[in-house]
């Protein structure tokens, strides 16, 4: 029998993902969980057949510039692929493949759980009790934003965007609006009855709830910046579920202390898992440890598509989610 390929993962995987794993290949899991260096990922790329990340890990030029690379495969854990230098990758003749759609729903939830967080001063609150400083129920304690009804502004309506945008239209009678880089198909947009605006500036000015759900990388470095924080109404609450690089922290963070913009729901920060001082400054922040898609379901759902890529590619068929 011809001997398992070598599958090499970088971090710790959902239990059962990681017995079935072992089952069907030669596997090196991680067991202690820390980081791999880059010199620990250069070396995989020599001696495994293929290599599995995941959005902690710093796949850049430096690690995939090897001679003579044993893997061939970079099935990557999670959708976001922007740790990983792709062109480079390509360059080096890595295949790339990333796990979409299976976390686009419990991602959307914890863009709408911040939402609310935010603009009902769940965080605040909650600060406020443990602390033993509630003095009880009153008619101006603590007054929040409403958001039913209002106008929820998506900004990157691929598949994470669109299911905020149900979620947001059918559970809290909201208006969607967005704006992406791309054609959206008009039956996308049915969906939710969403109007397309055709900048970022537009859907800025005119929304309540602005999310944020494209991708990172250099193209959405700072895209939300001082400027474009001056359009949002001053009651608005900004969400960000997608990289940290896409917003300017301190600029986000002037704002909130400002008051420009009404708060804050982030999961996701520039550097993480550092945070500025300034944004944890900011009482009117939610702040989350990047939990878009840790559910339980969803995590496995995710280690069974990096399987599924890795099966097609040593039957040499074609991966469904090659992104290089
Ligand atoms: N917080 C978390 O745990 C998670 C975060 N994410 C992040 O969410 C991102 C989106 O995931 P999906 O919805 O599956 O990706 P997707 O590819 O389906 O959607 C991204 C959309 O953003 C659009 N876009 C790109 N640049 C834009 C720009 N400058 N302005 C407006 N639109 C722009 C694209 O055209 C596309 O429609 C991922 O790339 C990842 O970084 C994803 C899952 C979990
Ligand atoms: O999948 C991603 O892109 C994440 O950020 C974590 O699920």
């Amino acid at each position: 029998m011809a001997d398992k390929p070598k599958v090499l993962v970088t971090r710790r995987w959902p239990e059962a993902v990681e017995a079935k794993l072992k089952e069907l290949y030669d596997v090196t899991l991680n067991e202690s969980d820390v980081p791999m260096t880059a010199d620990e990922m250069r070396q995989a790329l020599m001696d495994y057949d293929a290599f599995c990340p995941t959005v902690s890990d710093k796949v850049d030029a430096s690690v995939l510039d090897v001679e003579g690379a044993r893997t061939k495969i970079i099935a990557s854990y999670g959708v976001g692929y922007s740790h990983i230098d792709t062109d480079a990758a390509k360059k080096a003749g890595f295949i790339v493949t990333n796990t979409p759609e299976v976390l686009s729903n419990c991602t959307a939830d914890l863009a709408i759980t911040l939402m609310l967080a935010a603009a009902r001063r769940v965080g605040e609150g909650e600060r406020e009790l443990r602390a033993g400083k509630w003095t009880g129920w009153r008619p101006t304690h603590m007054i929040g934003t409403r958001v039913s009804g209002g106008t929820f502004g998506v900004l990157g309506f691929g598949r994470i965007g669109r299911e905020a945008a149900k979620k947001a239209h059918f559970g809290f009678g909201m208006k969607v609006i967005y704006f992406d880089a791309f054609p959206v198909k008009p039956e996308l947009a049915a969906e939710t009855g969403a109007e397309s605006r055709d900048s970022i500036e537009a859907v800025l000015a005119e929304a309540d709830v602005v999310t944020l759900h494209m991708p990172g990388g250099k193209d959405n470095y700072h895209l939300i910046n001082e400027a474009r924080l001056k359009l949002m109404k001053p009651t608005a609450i900004l969400v960000n579920t997608a990289r940290g690089e896409v917003v300017d922290g301190n600029a986000l963070a002037a704002a909130l202390k400002a008051g420009t913009i009404g708060g804050a729901g982030l999961d996701v920060f520039e550097g993480e898992p550092k945070i500025i001082p300034a944004l944890l400054e900011c009482e009117n922040a939610v702040l989350l440890p990047h939990l878009g898609s840790a559910t339980l379901s969803t995590r496995e759902d995710m280690g069974w598509r990096v399987m599924e890529n890795l099966e097609a590619y040593f039957k040499g068929e074609a991966p469904r989610d090659r992104v290089a």
